[in-house]
């Protein structure tokens, strides 16, 4: 298979054999499951033997081009997830000949939900899944890709190269991929938080229990809404008295042991949010889109508790020191509770233009914007002209029923689109936990007593209502176990 690379490219390929290996190595237990939840829009899956010399020349090959798509040093991360099945494993047998495996390697690309619970058929003649015909080296296989998806990719990209359709502009219709940047953010979020053992007090246990009751009842994502109910369940375990352990030991007795949103998140990237260098957007994108999904997603009646848990958080867990401050700043500012959801969604994004403002003039003076991403004030004309009654060089006079009526879609079903896409795939509507069950239930505060005890400082009705819930949650907990 190597016998048309030029010694340049053998020695490229020697040195990948030698590194750490990107392809994922799928096998019968993860196969579906991997599959269905990449972000990835394409999958490559290669049927290999162990014992197969030819497939042992052909993986620093293979790894070549996987490098450039998997993992969190990805060149073009999200686009392309590269897998491998070892056939020659026993456990296997059943997965290679659903795909009718006939010779090794053999590699198939198809959208990833294809391939979860999919076969393959020599003689079929439709069928979503193909054959990868000319992939014998890396040369050939990502030209093969690029064919099918029409980019222009090259084994010798360096991040952030080939970038074209990065722009804050165009964002509207790439809301979508934000999903993943949500979890990617609330898991890099909660890891902040362990690493820095950040829950002192009584106060900021408090504030860690309001936004994750905020996170298990309107996070978008079901699985860290599902690790934000369980973190709240064990809470007054897992932090007798506020003293958490943070340790990840790999039992479920600490903090630490308690993915928020599954134990494949944090990826190491983010999508919607990926800046054009390797220091700009990430997390604190992702931390803002964050809380815009959240304020699109609650009931009127929760706005001032949504609003109360945001301040909280940043102000305690944001660990930006300037951020945190000038946040902090505009919700001391905020002088009669809210009453309307739709009153905290537009105050969020006026407060989100504030620090736009700010940062525009602090980036230009300093050189440090990222230049595919100038911070501009939000939504553009070209997003929302309707959102605009007038505008000049100096102020915007807003719409704001439009500007409402935008974030609602952009951060309600355009963000979650993708996301509802994955959660049918494989024919399969996902069924509704018991998790499920006890989140939807947005106005119950499900709090711990011990936390209770903290938060019945701030509110002695929620007190009550906490000390309710929890004999639910008590019973419900043991349900729960069996059920997931
Ligand atoms: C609470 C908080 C406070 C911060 N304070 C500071 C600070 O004081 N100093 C500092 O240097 N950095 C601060 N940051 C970081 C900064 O705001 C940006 O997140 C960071 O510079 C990355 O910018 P970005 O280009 O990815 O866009 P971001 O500002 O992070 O925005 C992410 C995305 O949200 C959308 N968006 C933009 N504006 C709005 C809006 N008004 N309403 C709704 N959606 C919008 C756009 O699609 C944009 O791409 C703060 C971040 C947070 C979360």
């Amino acid at each position: 298979a190597s016998s048309s690379s030029s010694p340049g490219s053998r020695l490229i390929l020697r040195e990948i054999a030698d590194q750490k290996d990107k392809a994922v190595e799928l096998n019968t237990t993860n196969f579906d499951s991997v599959l269905k939840d990449t972000p990835a829009k394409y999958a490559v899956v290669e049927f290999f033997a162990h014992w197969c010399p030819a497939c042992r020349n052909y993986k620093p090959h293979y790894e070549k081009v996987a490098r450039l798509f998997n993992g969190p040093d990805a060149i073009h991360p999200g686009i392309v997830l590269m897998t491998r099945v070892d056939c020659a494993m026993k456990t296997n047998t059943k997965l290679c000949d659903k795909f009718s495996v006939s010779h090794y390697p053999m590699l198939f690309w198809g959208p990833p939900t294809k391939f979860v619970s999919g076969s393959w058929e020599p003689k079929k003649d439709k069928s979503d899944i193909l054959v990868i015909d000319d992939g014998r080296t890396a040369d050939r296989l990502l030209n093969w890709i690029n064919k099918q998806i029409g980019s222009s990719y090259g084994l010798d990209d360096q991040k952030f190269e080939n970038e074209h359709a990065l722009s804050n502009i165009t964002d509207y219709n790439q809301i979508s991929q934000a999903v993943y940047d949500v979890e990617e953010a609330t898991a890099e979020a909660f890891d902040i938080i362990l690493a820095h053992k950040a829950i002192k007090s009584s106060e900021t246990s408090a504030s860690f229990i309001r936004f994750i009751q905020l996170l298990a009842a309107h996070h978008l994502s079901r699985r860290c809404r599902k690790g934000a109910a369980e973190i709240l369940v064990n809470y007054d375990d897992l932090c007798p008295s506020g003293n958490c352990s943070y340790e990840k030991s790999g039992g479920n007795d600490t903090l630490g042991n308690f993915p928020i949103c599954g134990k494949d998140v944090p990826r190491g990237y983010y999508m919607f949010c990926r800046g054009s260098k390797n220091d700009t957007r990430g997390f604190s994108c992702g931390l803002w889109v964050l809380m815009h999904s959240l304020s699109v997603r609650i009931e009127d009646g929760e706005s001032h508790f949504a609003f109360t848990a945001i301040c909280d958080f940043v102000n305690n867990f944001f660990m930006c020191d300037e951020c945190r401050l000038h946040f902090n700043d505009m919700c001391l500012r905020v002088k009669t509770p809210f009453k309307k959801a739709r009153d905290f969604v537009l105050w969020v994004w006026s407060t989100h233009n504030k620090v736009n403002e700010r940062l525009m003039k602090d980036e230009a003076s300093l050189g440090t914007a990222d230049p595919k991403f100038p911070k501009i004030i939000w939504p553009p004309k070209e997003l929302c002209p309707l959102c605009y009654l007038s505008s000049n060089q100096k102020s915007i006079e807003w719409d704001h029923n439009h500007v409402y009526m935008f974030l609602k879609n952009n951060y309600g079903p355009k963000l979650n689109s993708l996301y509802k896409e994955k959660s049918v795939s494989g024919g399969k509507e996902e069924t509704v936990s018991a998790t499920e069950d006890l989140t939807v239930a947005t106005n119950a505060l499900v709090v711990p007593i011990g936390a209770a005890l903290a938060i019945a400082i701030a509110s002695c009705a929620f007190g009550a209502l906490a000390c309710y819930w929890r004999t639910q949650q008590k019973n419900r907990k043991y349900y729960f176990h069996l059920s997931t």
